[in-house]
Formats: C-alpha cells, sequence, structure tokens
C-alpha cells in the first residue's frame, strides 16, 4: 500500500492515494496506520479519492475533482481537518493530481467545498465561517473552564485559561470534561492565552488543544478557525486576521463576512509502501 506522509505545523497525516475507493479502508487499519511506534504514525489519515467514487463526495463532484476522506487517529470520521485540507492540496500539487491553478483550488470534504490558494510554502484553505453557538466548559485536573462552542464543520470548544494558569501547565493527556448534552458527537477542545501583539493581526493567542479522536496534536487548523473567532469576538469585531501560535508552529486566520481563511505550511516528508499484514491487529 503506497503512502505519503505530511503535516501541517506538526498536525501529521499518512496521506493514503485511492482515486477509484478500492482500499478496504476501516476503522482498524487506520488505527494501525496512525500508531506511532508500530505503524508509520500520525494525527489521522486523508484517502485521496475521486469525488465521484466516494459515496460521501458524489454530490460534490461537479464542484470537486478531489474528495479528502479524512479519519482521526482511533479510526473515527470527521467531517473537517484544516490542516488535513492544506495538506492535502500539497499532495495533490506536488503528486500532479491537481495543476497549481491561478485561482483557488476545490476540495470535497465531509463539510462541503473548501478553496485553496498556493502561496509557494504557505497553502491557505478558505472553510466556512465558524459559527459560536453556546456557552460550555472544560473540566481537567479538577478545574472547570468556561468557554464557547464553535461549529467550524466539525465541533470546538474555545476555553480562555484564567490569569495566572500556564498553558504549559495543563496536562492534556486525556480528554477534558465537557457536557455531552452540549457535544454528542465529542468535541475538540482549545486552550488560549493572549500574546503580544503581531502587525497586521487584529489579536494574537496562543493555543494547546486536545482532538477529538487524536488527542492532544501539535496544531489543529479549525480549532485555530476556532479560537479566531473567539478573539474577533472578544474585540468587538466581527472579521478580521488572528495570529494563533500552536506547539508546532504559526497559523494565520482571517475571518470574512462569510467564510474564514486557514494560512500555514503545508509539507510533504516521506514516500513509501507499507505492508498492510504487518501492521497491529
Ligand atoms: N486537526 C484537524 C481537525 C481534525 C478533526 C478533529 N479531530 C475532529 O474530530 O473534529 C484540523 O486541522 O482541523
Amino acid at each position: 500500500m503506497e503512502f505519503t506522509k505530511g503535516h501541517g505545523t506538526g498536525n501529521d497525516f499518512v496521506i493514503l492515494p485511492d482515486p477509484d475507493n478500492a482500499l478496504d479502508l476501516t476503522p482498524r487499519l487506520v488505527a494501525a496506520l496512525c500508531d506511532r511506534r508500530r505503524g508509520i504514525g500520525g494525527d489521522g489519515v486523508l484517502r485521496v479519492v475521486r469525488a465521484a467514487k466516494h459515496p460521501e463526495g458524489t454530490a460534490l463532484a461537479g464542484e470537486a475533482e478531489w474528495f479528502m476522506d479524512y479519519w482521526n487517529a482511533d479510526g473515527s470520521f470527521a467531517e473537517m481537518c484544516g490542516n488535513g485540507a492544506r495538506v492535502f492540496v500539497r499532495y495533490l500539487l506536488a503528486t500532479g493530481l491537481a495543476a497549481p491553478a491561478g485561482e483557488t483550488l476545490p476540495v470535497a470534504t465531509r463539510a462541503g467545498v473548501v478553496r485553496a490558494l498556493v502561496e509557494g510554502e504557505t497553502i491557505a484553505v478558505e472553510m466556512r465561517r465558524p459559527r459560536m453557538y453556546a456557552t460550555a466548559a472544560a473540566t481537567l485536573g479538577g478545574l472547570t473552564i468556561p468557554g464557547t462552542a464553535v461549529d467550524v464543520g466539525n465541533p470546538h470548544l474555545v476555553c480562555a485559561l484564567p490569569a495566572g494558569l500556564e498553558l504549559a501547565a495543563l496536562d492534556l493527556t486525556r480528554a477534558p470534561d465537557v457536557d455531552p448534552a452540549i457535544f454528542p458527537a465529542g468535541v475538540n477542545v482549545e486552550f488560549t492565552a493572549p500574546a503580544d501583539p503581531v502587525e497586521g493581526s487584529a489579536g494574537h493567542v496562543l493555543m494547546r488543544v486536545h482532538e477529538r479522536g487524536s488527542a492532544e496534536t501539535l496544531s489543529c487548523g479549525t480549532g485555530a478557525c476556532a479560537v479566531g473567532a473567539v478573539a474577533l469576538r472578544d474585540a468587538g469585531q466581527d472579521t478580521g486576521t488572528v495570529t494563533v501560535d500552536v506547539p508546532g508552529g504559526r497559523l494565520k486566520v482571517t475571518v470574512t463576512d462569510d467564510s474564514c481563511w486557514l494560512s500555514g505550511p503545508a509539507v510533504l516528508v516521506a514516500t513509501g509502501t507499507v505492508n498492510p499484514t504487518a501492521l497491529p491487529a
């Protein structure tokens, strides 16, 4: 089985080319591929499949040739992955599956069609505008931190740390507790702290994330978009640009009247062959 390994600000993916949807990709196989000791290792899998050939992509095949079939490291599905979409586009361009168009390149996802713009090392993806829909809280280590529930195609809870608490002090080796009535399908939880102003940005925020289905990751693109939207709201703005620093690097989030751009590096690091029968059962 052919694979490529790539990442966006340290959010890493096993990319599987499967244009005709011929692979028997199961939750167990995804989890085995993502196993960091016995497999290739990754926060998730990106299957590269023609939209017309995938049951969840066919309806979008008129708008986008390729469907990003995203899976979390534990073998669960997610509707959207912002960094994954940027890495997916890097892969399409590197392999010649898509031409570096002057305009945006559409990619079908479970959350609809997103559009990518390539600017050298940086790939920006235009997704839906984050929608803040509830107040909620995350509890970890006996501490309950209030936050905002945000829909970016997938669910997020953005929690600003109280003064005096450092991001580095959080134990994210286990999932924060949340109210399942607000998040029946689980949630990605972002913790934030303010950072020094950055020129050209309305806000600058530090973030750590515990991802649904992938545990703590070095970065989460949709999470950064949720964080950006909350930072703008707290600054009294509907639109604008926010710089979000994650453990794996820097992302730029620009919220417009009707969409959200996520921008940052997207890198392919290796290509090879994996023997599925040698992976953990
Ligand atoms: N890391 C991703 C988000 C991946 C999906 C998430 N774990 C979920 O289950 O919703 C990103 O960059 O957006």
